[in-house]
């Protein structure tokens, strides 16, 4: 029998365990221990080397009583038996318990108080243990973190490499969450996203659980207390589109919905840096100094970070808190949301960049939540794949998408919030052929959408979709919103805009008999 909390216990109250270690000392270490470098914007930089995006594959929920009837089983939820975890769990812990050092954060999941998670991160890495102070929310006072009693701890070794035979994991990697006790485990990936994003999974579980609706999207708020959402899938444009300067960001990837309104469920910032430039995104360049983490970013001899350098990945990334950004809202709550975007980077260039959806077109597009995969966040995605992704977020959902969707409905009915699908990604042709929308009509679009100007604005309908594309959109050149305007042969779109219907036909009958009805009122037949 494996005792877990004892485990953990003896890992706590062991001589080199650093408990809540300043940033400025996580840095120190880091360094001391041949981690990371610092960058001469005062940011420490460290590399994941083999893996630099999230492991889909190598991840599991543990198949007991507590999940079994719950959770929605399949290529996303990955079950794995209680055996393997504890034999996994105690043979990570003792391997821990033998390093020189371990670094201990404790800390909180959701800026709700009411739902907020108690947590404690366990890692092998002081940049870990920075990157988990910077994401998570940080107690007041290190007397307050010390008195967490915590709901969830995440043990993180990741030069434990498993030996699928032995262990019974698909590869030398895992991420393993068992909810029933509270604990992710997580080995042979040093890929820092792994940790914010599981403890993601287990809100995504607990939240609708509370009654709360749990998102993967971004939200800010106007001097008029109007708050917007931005879902999407990695790299659509949450961090990017929700830092803006004349607005408030609340947060930039995982939030609660509950009856007051929404709440960020992180304390921290994660963006992609990948050509990331001052004049393009100023509040992200300026966030990037000391406290923060470069993952994976290129960077010269004399410390100066190359954004445009992609030869460690794509995927390269900042952590940095949230009161980084100079117009952070903290403690991150705010009221009901008025306006939710959907973002989509559409590969094949077939969607309007900005469409105006009508309810039940916008349970259709969530429960679709088509869009691609962008290269870099995942293992073996090098270019764009066109993917559903479910609630823009399928990876990090443990129950069935319906279960969301309702929830979403309910309240997007409720407060009378409208709802605009956009598309951040090619314009003019497919992948290959046109070019990615560009940003700065992207965020004009989105401005517009968010002050209420685009409601009432006259709109034309897309013969393909049946969607409303605004007919005109201050600062944004006429011709590019029909997409069918930007490419050279109207014909070759039309030929993949049939391709793109028929594939969001045939997804959404995954979904069972008591959907079709959204199909139908989405302006499709099932
Ligand atoms: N039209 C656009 N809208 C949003 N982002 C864009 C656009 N064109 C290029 N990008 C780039 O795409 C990336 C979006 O990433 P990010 O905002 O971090 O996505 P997410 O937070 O959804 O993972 C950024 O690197 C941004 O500069
Ligand atoms: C960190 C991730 O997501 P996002 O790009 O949405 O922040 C991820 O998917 O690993
Ligand atoms: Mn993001």
């Amino acid at each position: 029998m494996v005792n877990h909390s004892e485990l953990i216990q003896n890992l706590v109250s062991k001589d080199a365990a650093h408990i809540q270690l300043p940033t400025s000392q996580l840095v120190e270490k880091s360094l001391e221990r041949g981690e990371g470098k610092l960058t001469n914007t005062g940011a420490l930089r460290a590399e994941t080397g083999k893996y630099t995006g999230r492991s889909p594959k190598d991840r599991f929920i543990v198949e007991d009583d507590t999940s079994r009837d719950k959770v929605d089983w399949g290529e996303v939820n990955q079950p794995i038996s209680e055996e393997v975890f504890n034999n996994l769990f105690a043979k990570v812990v003792d391997y821990l318990d033998k390093k020189e050092e371990v670094f201990i954060f404790n800390g909180h999941a959701g800026a709700d108080e009411a739902t907020s998670l108690d947590l404690r991160v366990i890692n092998e890495y002081s940049w870990h243990n920075m990157f988990a102070r910077t994401m998570f929310i940080r107690p007041e006072t290190k007397e307050a973190a010390l008195n967490i009693n915590p709901d969830f701890t995440i043990v993180s070794a990741p030069t434990f490499k498993a030996d699928p035979e032995v262990d019974g994991t698909k590869s030398e990697t895992f991420i393993i969450v068992s909810l029933e006790k509270g604990i992710i485990l997580i080995g042979g990936t040093e890929y820092a996203g792994e940790m914010k994003k599981s403890i993601f999974s287990v809100m995504n579980y607990l939240l609708p659980e509370q009654g709360v609706m749990s998102m993967h999207c971004s939200a800010n708020v106007g001097e008029n207390k109007d708050v917007a959402l931005f879902f999407g899938l990695s790299g659509t444009g949450k961090t990017t589109l929700s830092a803006d300067a004349q607005r408030e960001l609340i947060g930039d990837d995982e939030h609660g919905w509950n009856e007051n309104g929404v709440f960020n469920i992180e304390g921290g910032c994660y963006a992609k840096t990948i050509n990331l430039s001052a004049e393009k995104e100023p509040e992200i360049y300026q966030a990037i100094r000391f406290g923060t983490v470069l993952e994976n970013v290129a960077v010269d001899e004399e410390g100066t970070p190359d954004y445009d350098d992609n030869s460690l990945t794509e995927n390269t990334r900042a952590a940095y808190p949230l009161d980084y950004i100079d117009n952070a809202r903290i403690p991150s709550v705010a009221g009901h949301p008025n306006t939710i975007i959907f973002l989509t980077a559409d590969a094949f260039g077939v969607l309007p960049p900005i469409s105006k959806l009508t309810k039940s077109q916008a349970m259709y597009h969530f429960l679709s939540g088509f869009t691609s995969k962008l290269a870099g966040t995942e293992r073996g995605v090098t270019s764009p794949q066109p993917v559903f992704s479910t609630c823009f977020g399928s990876p990090f959902l443990p129950l069935h998408a319906t279960t969301y969707a309702n929830m979403l409905g309910d309240l997007i009915d409720k407060h009378n919030v409208n709802v605009y699908l956009v598309n951040t990604g090619w314009s003019g042709g497919e992948y290959g052929v046109g070019k990615r929308m560009d940003l700065k009509y992207t965020r004009s679009m989105v401005r517009r959408a968010i002050s209420g100007e685009l409601v009432l604005n006259d709109f034309e309908e897309d013969s393909v979709f049946g969607l409303s594309i605004p007919v005109s959109v201050p600062g944004v050149p006429k011709e590019i919103l029909n997409p069918r305007n930007t490419w050279v042969s109207e014909e070759a779109y039309d030929e993949k805009a049939k391709q793109l219907k028929e594939s969001f036909i045939e997804n959404f009958k995954k979904f069972s008999k008591d959907s079709e009805h959204i199909a139908q009122k989405g302006g499709f037949t099932v």
